[in-house]
């Protein structure tokens, strides 16, 4: 569709207001510059991203209706086979809004075939394939922005860069957390594939395990073969800025995690609490330092009324801060000496930055080494919870040194007799 049409469509179909200056921005530049990028994956997420793209690819035929009307694509540009994306020479990148399962795989395929990513978070479903989600960017010299998007927005930005100028002194804890109340998936029994999904596509490179209603459209995050619980969902984020805000730049050496599932009784593999602890042992030359993450998934009593934030400890004080806007900060005596309050930035901040860095070279906001940095902690707290102790890492070797067996959960089982994108090297 040309572009005119489809921005008459776009305006005619009301789309403009949530993802405004997004179109704009990316034709600013004139026809030669223009991004062109696919969608793959078209459910809660993905659909944020149906204005200004040129494919949308879902294995489910009536999602990717609903997708190809609003994102004003023709048949020819909906499709349920990500490949026929990243075949099109045209296409210049990609926006991966999958179940978890099949984050990495998508993004290392199109590394390779030499498209930009944007990745939703967690950048994989363990840390194996992080690893080498991370080697295909940088040899195939690709932009790879993982969708932590808060490293976008200016207000965290802001408050990060006071806590590496010292405004608490040297912060040495990072107390984070994500409380909230989620829902019971209830039992369910295999039932024959809906008419309109390609299951065998949405299952693709993991273990082929039978459709089941609480395993499908989002409640897929509570099963180890597809997602990565609540620690790499909601967490994923939460642990980002803890992690962005101590300022380090290193693998954890220590992970202990005790939790389980404390309140409901229903299906889901993941636990609803958990309380994981991760100490970087000061290989960097730096102090030793620690991330805490605390996970409640039954209740709404949060603290400082965030589900949520992150507090930081430094020599000379304390700030509190949220994604949701919210920063305070405290000196030794315990005194809020500031706070302040974010405005309600557009969705959409950290996908321009992602077109920015396509376009200007530089790095994005969340290079994908920062998401290795950050998932490895997610997958490491999820390995110390499914084995039931602590974890010792080698930072250097990547292994687990305190129990072999363990390091088979740095990777995963794939679908028996192989298929087309199993990584290489997992
Ligand atoms: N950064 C953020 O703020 C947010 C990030 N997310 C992240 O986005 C991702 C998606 O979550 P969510 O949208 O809630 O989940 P959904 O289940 O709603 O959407 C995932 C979509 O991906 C589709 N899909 C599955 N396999 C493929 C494939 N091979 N090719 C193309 N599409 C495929 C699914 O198909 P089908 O229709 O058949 O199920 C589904 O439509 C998650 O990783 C989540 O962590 C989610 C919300 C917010
Ligand atoms: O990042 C996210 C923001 O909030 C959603 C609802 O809790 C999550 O599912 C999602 O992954």
């Amino acid at each position: 569709m040309p572009n005119t049409t489809r921005r008459s469509f776009l305006k005619k179909m009301g789309v403009g207001a949530a993802v405004a200056g997004l179109t704009p921005r990316l034709q600013a530049a004139g026809a030669n510059e223009r991004v062109r990028w696919g969608l793959i994956g078209c459910g809660q997420r993905g659909r944020w991203f149906f204005e200004g793209a040129d494919y949308v690819c879902d294995p489910d035929k009536s999602r990717l209706a609903v997708a190809a009307e609003k994102s004003g694509v023709d048949a020819a540009h909906a499709v349920t086979d990500l490949r026929r994306i990243l075949d099109d020479p045209a296409i210049d990148a990609v926006v991966i809004a999958t179940p978890d399962h099949w984050h990495a795989p998508a993004a290392i395929l199109a590394c390779e075939a030499g498209k930009h990513v944007y990745v939703e978070k967690p950048c994989s479903h363990n840390f194996r394939e992080a690893q080498l989600l991370l080697k295909a960017a940088r040899e195939n010299n690709v932009v790879v922005q993982h969708g932590t998007q808060q490293r976008s927005t200016p207000f965290t930005i802001e408050a990060i860069q006071k806590l590496h100028e010292g405004v608490i002194g040297d912060v040495l804890v990072a107390k984070a957390w994500n409380i909230q109340h989620r829902d019971n998936i209830g039992f369910a029994e295999p039932t024959p594939v809906p008419a309109e999904v390609d299951y065998d596509m949405w299952v693709g490179p993991a273990e082929m395990i039978p459709f089941q209603t609480n395993r499908f459209h989002s409640d897929w995050h509570w099963w180890y073969n597809f997602g990565t619980g609540d620690i790499g969902n909601d967490g994923a984020h939460d642990i980002d800025y803890a992690r962005w805000g101590l300022g380090i730049d290193a693998l954890p050496s220590k992970v202990v995690a005790l939790g389980g599932k404390y309140f409901y009784d229903d299906a889901q593999q993941f636990p609803d609490t958990a309380t994981c602890i991760f100490e970087y042992a000061g290989e960097d030359g730096r102090t030793p330092r620690q991330i805490v993450f605390e996970m409640l998934l039954w209740t709404k009593n949060y603290p400082l009324n965030c589900d949520s934030g992150v507090e930081y400890f430094g020599t000379a004080g304390k700030m509190f801060l949220s994604k949701r806007g919210k920063m305070l900060i405290y000196d030794e005596q315990n005194k809020v000496v500031e706070e302040k309050r974010g405005e309600k930035e557009p969705p959409l901040l950290h996908f321009e930055n992602f077109v920015d860095a396509i376009r200007s070279g530089r790095k994005p906001s969340a290079d994908i080494l920062e998401g290795f940095r950050s998932v490895a902690l997610i997958h490491l707290a999820n390995i110390a919870l499914r084995t039931g102790h602590s974890l010792d890492f080698d930072s250097t070797t990547e292994q687990i040194t305190n129990d072999n067996s363990a390091n088979g959960l740095l990777s995963r089982q794939y679908r028996d007799g192989g298929h087309w994108a199993k990584p290489t090297g997992v």
